[in-house]
């Protein structure tokens, strides 16, 4: 597979449903890479991070307690959310209130998984995405924790991107502008795995996903990879 079969003008399966879904922990490079697959095959994009961040962000606002399940849950459900599917711009709010960069603050990131791992939640975020994607007719970059496993079993391709714990606390510490201590990277990296991997698994690839390993791989070299899987599994070269 070379580089050349998704220049520019190339659109893949055209009119046929082509849904690339992307897991992985933390800091593995899921956002980015994916963002760049997206374009790279002209399809949208879908952070599913982004809603569980947004459902926070809304539940702090409101004063909500995240311990509270039920409210929790009832708040999924009553969310005004706005999200973009562009990989081109980058647009996240909640009743007209823009939360793009807010969400991304370390305070959302610390209690972000107290959310996610609300079951209630989680289904009616899951039933949202789906919807999108379907919206999308099924044409969709997707990316998360549990998009090859509950989102999409089905989608045309699977990967669970990868990195090692080292690689993935560098890429983070260098993304926040060397603002991190080390034990805040590790929480906001490493702890929060290890709270969101008590309801999802994406340390491991199910049957059928495809994994990338791109802790030796810049970010060039893992688009590269990720869209030469894309070739093989459409193409099979
Ligand atoms: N292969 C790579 N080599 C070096 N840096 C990378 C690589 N892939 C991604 N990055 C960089 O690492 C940082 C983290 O990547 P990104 O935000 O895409 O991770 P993520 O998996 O989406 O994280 P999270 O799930 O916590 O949102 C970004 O600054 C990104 O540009
Ligand atoms: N499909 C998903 C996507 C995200 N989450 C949880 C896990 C993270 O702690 C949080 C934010 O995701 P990020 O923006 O860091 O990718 O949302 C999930 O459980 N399932």
């Amino acid at each position: 597979m070379t580089r050349d079969l998704f220049g520019p003008e190339t659109v893949v399966r055209p009119g046929k449903p082509l849904v690339v879904a992307i897991d992985g922990p933390s800091g593995s490079g899921k956002s980015s890479v994916s963002k760049e697959v997206a374009r790279r095959l002209k399809l949208a994009y879908l952070d599913t991070g982004a809603m569980y961040r947004a459902l926070t962000w809304h539940c702090l606002k409101t004063g909500l307690d995240l311990q509270d399940g039920a409210a929790v849950e009832q708040a999924s459900k009553e969310l005004a959310l706005e999200l973009s599917t562009s990989a081109n711009v980058e647009y996240v709010g909640v009743a007209g209130v823009d939360i793009t960069e807010e969400i991304r603050e370390p305070r959302i990131s610390s209690a972000v998984s107290a959310v996610a791992t609300t079951l209630g939640a989680r289904n009616e975020l899951i039933r949202r995405q789906r919807q999108i994607i379907d919206q999308h007719h099924r044409r969709m970059v997707v990316e998360g924790r549990d998009i090859t496993t509950v989102v999409v079993p089905n989608a045309e391709v699977r990967v669970l991107l990868t990195a090692s714990e080292e690689a993935r606390m560098r890429r983070r510490g260098l993304q926040l502008g060397g603002t991190q201590t080390k034990e805040q990277l590790a929480a906001q990296v490493i702890h929060r795995d290890a709270k969101d991997s008590t309801v999802v698994n994406f340390t491991q690839a199910a049957d059928g996903v495809i994994t990338l390993d791109s802790s030796d791989l810049d970010f060039d070299e893992t688009v590269e990879t990720a869209l030469s899987i894309v070739g093989k599994v459409i193409y099979g070269d």
